[in-house]
């Protein structure tokens, strides 16, 4: 494949923006080599400046759960922004999209726009704090939720992948207020809870993670956290940014029958545009300024355009039997690689929910971070490589989830696996 134009343009890139890229985690700095710049992306495909065509299983990260560049929310956008990008005053389309959102997840009795997941859940934590009185936030190894101060602690995704789980810059004052245990270890939880139950505001988690590739909560673990918070007066946080309208309609509380007290949401719900949501109980909700005291703000939260790209993708995802397919296109693809591997004699296993997955190099089970972190690590990367050459972009770091939409047909998955046994071939 030729990579000229986008190795120009990396060059350039580097010259002026920090590693020659605006989040981390594109740089394909663990996978090694360069990343690919974008011309254009349609449906399951994504293609390059120098015109190479992949199957994209990352999917901007989350939010094309629908596909890229679907024609509905291209025309929501296009009737949108005709009549203005930005009011800084309310608009009919944040109401719908509160509305929306409140009706599909009832535990968001109320609910407030922002621009991104880390704004989400940056001001979920605020609301923990304010409406508790308390400080301390905990959350869990491997898990990922933005690049907010309290969070940067022995956090996933790009933070992980490249070895910074603890960020210079984060005042360690701060730091020393988020506990962190490990994801799905029962009694670490409990016993945390035991020692200063009474101090901690809210645990926030990845009820399913996918910033540590994704790893699924154990039977009764959730519901244990649930009881935990419960009990000694703290607030259960969902980050449902990744699994929010994805893993079911109403996300991983209603996969898992759980009522967190906030939820925080993204990706899919701006259909591609820059958006974030948080929301919950309306006594916590209702302390938000200007109803109530704790302060949070965005100049440009509720933008119409992102509205509208959110609502038109939500409208596709709301017909009746998506998640059931998008549950069965997961597996067609995790059976069919696990096949392959078999057949190669490649130690190698997924993990799946619908419509997201993780690649592991190893035998399984993986329900532990410490489990995930076993996985070769060296043999993903030259897996990675093997199946981008052959036109299948996976998500370059072996601590992300990958995702599958509905536009993921059978000729894409086809073409996935048979790309899987090549490259599982050459792996030796
Ligand atoms: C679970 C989770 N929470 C929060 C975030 C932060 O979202 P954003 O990148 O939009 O700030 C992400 C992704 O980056 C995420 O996967
Ligand atoms: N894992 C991150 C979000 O889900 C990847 C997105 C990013 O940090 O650029």
């Amino acid at each position: 494949m030729n990579h000229e134009r986008s190795h120009a343009l990396f060059s350039r890139a580097r010259e002026l923006i920090p590693g020659g890229v605006n989040s981390p985690v594109r740089a394909f700095k663990s996978v090694g080599g360069e990343p690919f710049f974008a011309q254009s992306a349609q449906g399951a495909y994504i293609v390059d400046v120098d015109g190479n065509r992949y199957v994209d299983y990352v999917g901007s990260w989350g939010p094309m759960i629908a596909g890229h560049a679907h024609p509905q929310v291209l025309a929501a956008v296009s009737e949108t922004m005709v009549n203005g990008l930005s009011f800084g005053v309310p608009n009919a389309l944040e109401v719908t999209m509160a509305e929306r959102i409140a009706q599909i997840v009832p535990s968001c009795e109320m609910v407030r726009m922002v621009n991104s997941g880390t704004e989400a859940t940056l001001s979920a934590i605020r609301v923990a704090r304010g409406a508790t009185g308390r400080t301390r936030i905990v959350k869990f190894e491997g898990c990922y939720h933005g690049h907010g101060d309290s969070f940067l602690v022995k956090a996933g995704s790009g933070v992980m992948t490249l070895g910074l789980p603890n960020s210079p810059g984060v005042p360690s004052a701060l730091a020393d207020l988020t506990s962190t245990i490990p994801y799905n270890d029962f009694d670490a939880a409990t016993k945390l809870f035991d020692e200063i139950g009474s101090e901690i505001a809210g645990l926030i988690i990845e009820p399913i993670v996918g910033n540590a590739n994704c790893i699924l909560p154990r039977d009764g673990y959730l519901k244990h956290l649930r009881e935990l918070c419960t009990k000694h007066g703290a607030l259960l946080i969902f980050d449902e940014v990744m699994t929010g309208f994805r893993v079911a309609l109403g996300g991983a509380q209603a996969l898992y029958g759980i009522t967190p007290d906030l939820s925080t949401f993204g990706k899919i719900i701006g259909g591609g545009m820059p958006v974030g949501a948080y929301g919950g109980r309306r006594d916590l909700m209702e302390q938000i300024a200007p109803s109530g005291p704790i302060y949070q703000a965005g100049t440009l939260s509720g933008n119409p355009v992102a509205m509208a790209a959110g609502l038109a993708t939500l409208d596709l995802i709301q017909v009746p039997g998506f998640h059931t397919e998008l549950e069965r296109r997961t597996h067609v693809l995790c059976d069919g690689l696990e096949a392959a591997a078999r057949d190669a004699g490649i130690a190698f296993t997924t993990t799946r929910a619908p419509g997201m997955f993780g690649l592991y190099f190893r035998e399984g089970p993986v329900e532990t971070f410490e489990d995930a972190k076993a996985s070769d690590t060296a043999r993903f990367n030259r897996f990675f490589h093997a199946m981008l050459g052959r036109g299948v972009y996976l998500a370059p770091s072996a601590f992300e989830a990958g995702f599958v939409s509905s536009v993921h047909g059978d000729a894409e998955i086809a073409h996935t696996i048979d790309a899987a046994r090549a490259s599982f071939a050459e792996l030796g």
